[in-house]
């Protein structure tokens, strides 16, 4: 049976088996990947990334949910950064990679946090009283007055599963404002099927969110279940936001051997 040497990344307690395919390409079929990130026979994680070589950049991240299905992820992307520090990966400037969502920068700062640059919003729909959004993943953010004693995984559940998303997934993300340059973001992932302790797209989405119905700052900072980030931007236009920076740590937690079956 093949065994393969894998880490354990997480930022802000979003969690993924890491995977180096640049020293030694890999391929996974999906039921590799499912078992990998599974509780009972892998590492128990939200997700799972393999770094790749790409033509002219410094890696492309391949990221997969725990359900095998794939997206962009930005928590992911500060923890594959560090990643490809960590097996050798030193450029002169920002880091630059691909991910499915496209090109990404990103700059590892002198405490650690990494800066990456998420995708350019130009769309954000109002949904009732709510709103959608894509920040390299499918958004809903709710704003709440009760974040911390919300049942996340049942009301997110209700929107994820109801008929305009069943079939596509949606994120579901509940915020509440804690000052005017602050806030608590707690969000349903689809694809974990699970409430994670915190999404970094989703801590994007809420951010932009805010700035666009209260304008006058570009820095918010965010509270998860799983640790403080922050969002940086630029409003050029009404509904476009561009230099999108998610901020936050990302770390190595243990790593290891597995089998593969
Ligand atoms: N945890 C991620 C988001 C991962 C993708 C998401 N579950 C989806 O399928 O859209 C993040 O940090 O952005």
């Amino acid at each position: 049976m093949q065994e393969i040497q894998f880490y354990k990344y997480q930022g802000t307690g979003n969690d993924f088996v890491m995977i180096d395919g640049i020293s030694t390409p890999v391929e996974l079929t999906l039921d590799q990947v499912r078992k990998l990130c599974s509780k009972g026979f892998g590492v128990a994680t939200d997700g799972l990334i393999i770094l790749k070589k790409a033509e002219g950049l410094d890696f492309e991240m391949d990221y997969y949910n725990a359900d095998g299905t794939q997206s962009m992820c930005g928590n992911g992307g500060r923890c594959a950064v560090k990643f490809a520090k960590q097996i050798g990966i030193f450029p002169t400037g920002s880091y630059r990679f691909k991910a499915i969502d496209g090109l990404h920068e990103a700059t590892i700062e002198e405490n650690g946090w990494v800066n990456l640059k998420m995708k350019d919003v130009s769309q954000i729909k109002t949904y009732g009283t709510d709103f959608i959004l894509n920040t390299g993943s499918p958004h809903y953010v709710v704003q709440t007055d009760q974040v911390k004693s919300l049942n996340v995984v049942e009301e997110g559940r209700k929107i994820r599963y109801s008929d305009p998303f069943k079939e596509e997934g949606i994120n579901v993300n509940f915020v509440q404002t804690i000052n005017d340059t602050s806030i608590f973001v707690r969000t349903y992932e689809r694809g974990v099927e699970n409430e994670t302790l915190s999404c970094g797209t989703g801590v994007t989405a809420a951010s932009i969110v805010a700035a666009h119905n209260d304008r006058g700052f570009n820095r918010i900072e965010v509270e998860t279940l799983g640790g403080k980030l922050a969002v940086e931007f630029d409003r050029t236009s009404e509904e476009h936001f561009e230099n999108v920076l998610l901020c936050g740590p990302a770390e190595l937690v243990f790593e290891g051997k597995i089998k593969l079956s």
